[in-house]
């Protein structure tokens, strides 16, 4: 009796006291403190989300003003990561890009929060990638469904320069320069966002384990072995030797062909489709990989990868394969930049004389053309007072070597130089990006440095392509430790074919397509590259093969020319004959007869002048302005 007439009288007095509205306001107040508390406490999950979901959204924050509808790279369906990033495969303690660009989310998360929706979970990024893959950042975004809108906070990147920002919604502001270059600047530039990006995810696993190995079965029944390395250059440094080579072995699976180039041509290289286009390179019938699939053997692998030996030299290739594989291993065959560019100029002059209607090969001796296209581009850009193009790691280079080759120009070319000192610059920072870029391709220590900012540096190896030359087994065995086979599979191996793959080759049939490199048959009309030659462009290299030796901690030496003193390169009198005779081809849009090119550049190759001769020019009688000079035709 008593009790209950203590519990009614608390009854009671909390009646009496909810009718106070002194009383609710108190509660209210108390109630909405914990209530921000709780919706902060869950914003910093979704701020963490975010952090993993700006990764992606870098591919499409910084395209063009022009495209206003930003496509978005989505994020690996979930599954789909997780088959894929294999725990035997090595740990991708971080992710670069965060790390680098050092993102921070200020978000003013209160005031989003109504935005982010309700399709968006977060999880663990163990529920989505094994933890020990991806130990960072701790969540994840997983969302099913499609077309799911996020809500950015407040970014903050870190920055040098560059001639745009990113204003409020995710704009970018007082800007020229199109998606291949602004990958380079989210790394690097200081700018706050806040954007609203339409992120589409994929639903449904695509493809199915075989055991634990590399090897998925797609749902359309197909075999594909995922691609764990990528040769990514350079380009004439022996890398269809080295592919092949690879794939002779039992448990390396070829791409359909050698060069997949998927990570630096400009398509669409958004989303799911285009991983999954990607991935049905690696798909083949008859590949180990569904030979593997048929045995069930559960203790073997088969690896894949491909080699494109243009990517190293592209710089939105590293973010690109960054975030599609990030667990690749990049493998760079770097070869002496001089050799690598004479190399590089018979083939394309040779591609010249086979493709273009058998034009004059060898039009521009290979002197002219170490500038020839950073020099007629820039010209061309400063004459028409076009903006110049964004600073970047590659170009940094460029222009400073820019420099260097306006000194070495005659005194009213100086002065030319001089009123367009500025503007040329800058333009020449932008790398050229073309194939024939003989200098920029040379400059590895750059290029290394740019995928060190993408990729950890366990993930990279380099080898000197001439120690593979001389070397081949061991070099192979170092490489196939590398991308995770047995130790001494190339050495040890009793298979004709891999034996086979020993000795020096440049072709092979590769990927059951077959190709064959015929056209690195050296045109006949082409003239040899002259000792003299060779040396000037020798002189440009060495402070950058040094800057390689430093950050590979080992020096190539049969790298000629590594160790010289770059200041040793002073240029004599000769030098600015020759310098004035390339700017006056490079102006004037001489034209040369290649039969006259190859007598007179076959200077002999002990004369006294480091520099060579250039070809006789023929002058044409109304020289255009316009980039692209006529060839003459000249049978090849
Ligand atoms: N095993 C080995 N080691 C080192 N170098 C080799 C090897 N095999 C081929 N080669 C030489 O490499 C040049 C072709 O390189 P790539 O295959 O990378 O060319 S490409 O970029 O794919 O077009 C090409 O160089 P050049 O002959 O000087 O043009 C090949 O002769």
């Amino acid at each position: 009796m008593g009790r209950r007439a203590t519990q009614s009288g608390f009854f009671a007095t909390i009646r009496r006291a909810l009718s106070s509205p002194a009383v609710v306001m108190v509660l209210a107040f108390c109630g909405s403190v914990f209530f921000s508390a709780f919706w902060n406490l869950s914003m910093r999950k979704v701020a963490n989300v975010v952090v993993r979901v700006n990764e992606v959204r870098l591919f499409g924050l910084f395209r063009s003003p022009q495209k206003t509808q930003q496509t978005v790279l989505s994020p690996l369906d979930s599954n789909y990561a997780s088959q894929l990033a294999s725990p035997t495969s090595s740990p991708v303690s971080s992710t670069p890009p965060i790390e680098n660009a050092k993102r921070k989310i200020i978000g003013k998360h209160k005031k989003k929060s109504r935005d982010l929706g309700g399709s968006i979970k977060t999880s663990r990024a163990a529920d989505v990638y094994p933890s020990a893959v991806v130990p960072s950042p701790p969540f994840f975004a997983s969302a099913r469904g499609s077309n799911v809108t996020l809500l950015v906070p407040t970014v903050s990147v870190e920055a040098q320069q560059g001639p745009c920002s990113l204003g409020r919604g995710g704009k970018l502001v007082n800007c020229d320069f199109h998606l291949e270059a602004s990958e380079e600047i989210v790394a690097s530039r200081e700018a706050r966002a806040e954007a609203v990006l339409p992120v589409t995810l994929p639903t449904a696993s695509e493809f199915q384990r075989v055991g634990s190995s590399h090897c998925f079965r797609s749902r359309a029944g197909q075999h594909v072995s995922v691609p764990t390395f990528v040769i990514i250059g350079a380009a004439k440094a022996g890398t269809s030797s080295l592919y092949y080579a690879l794939t002779t072995h039992p448990e390396v699976d070829a791409a359909k062909t050698k060069e997949l180039n998927f990570f630096d041509s400009d398509g669409d290289i958004h989303g799911a489709p285009f991983v999954n286009r990607y991935l049905s390179q690696f798909e083949r019938g008859n590949s180990k990989c569904a030979r593997l699939a048929d045995s069930a053997d559960s203790q073997q692998d088969v690896l894949t990868g491909e080699a494109s030996p243009g990517y190293m030299y592209y710089p939105p290739a590293a973010a690109r394969l960054a975030w599609a594989l990030p667990w690749a291993k990049l493998i760079m065959l770097v070869r002496d930049p001089v050799s690598r560019a004479e190399s590089a100029w018979r083939f394309h002059n040779t591609r010249m004389c086979r493709d273009a209607q058998r034009r004059a090969p060898c039009t521009y001796s290979i002197v002219q053309s170490l500038f020839r296209k950073e020099w007629q581009r820039c010209e061309t850009a400063v004459s028409r007072r076009e903006p110049p193009s964004v600073l970047n790691q590659h170009g940094a280079l460029v222009g400073e070597k820019a420099e260097e080759y306006a000194r070495t120009l005659n005194d009213s070319a100086k002065e030319h130089f001089s009123e367009k000192a500025a503007s040329f610059k800058r333009c020449a920072m932008s790398p050229d990006l073309s194939h024939n870029n003989l200098f920029g391709r040379g400059l590895y220590a750059a290029q290394l440095e740019h995928w060190l900012r993408w990729f950890p540096r366990e993930q990279l190896m380099v080898i000197a392509s001439e120690e593979y030359k001389a070397r081949p087994a061991t070099t192979l065995d170092a490489v196939g430790e590398f991308i995770g086979l047995p130790p001494k599979s190339f050495s040890s191996s009793k298979d004709p074919e891999v034996r086979a793959s020993f000795r020096l080759k440049a072709n092979g049939p590769v990927g059951g397509k077959g190709f064959t490199h015929k056209d690195h048959g050296h045109c006949a009309r082409c003239p040899p590259v002259t000792k003299a030659e060779s040396r000037y462009v020798k002189s440009f290299f060495p402070s950058y093969n040094n800057k390689l030796f430093e950050l590979l901690g080992r020096s190539f030496d049969h790298w000629e020319g590594a160790e010289k003193d770059p200041a040793a390169n002073e240029e004599p009198e000769e030098q600015l004959l020759v310098s004035k005779t390339i700017q006056e081809v490079e102006t004037k849009e001489i034209f040369v007869d290649s039969e006259a090119s190859r007598q007179k550049s076959a200077e002999p190759s002990d004369s006294l002048s480091p520099f060579p001769t250039l070809p006789q020019a023929t002058v044409n009688p109304s020289p255009s302005p316009t980039r692209s000079p006529t060839f003459s035709p000249t049978p090849c």
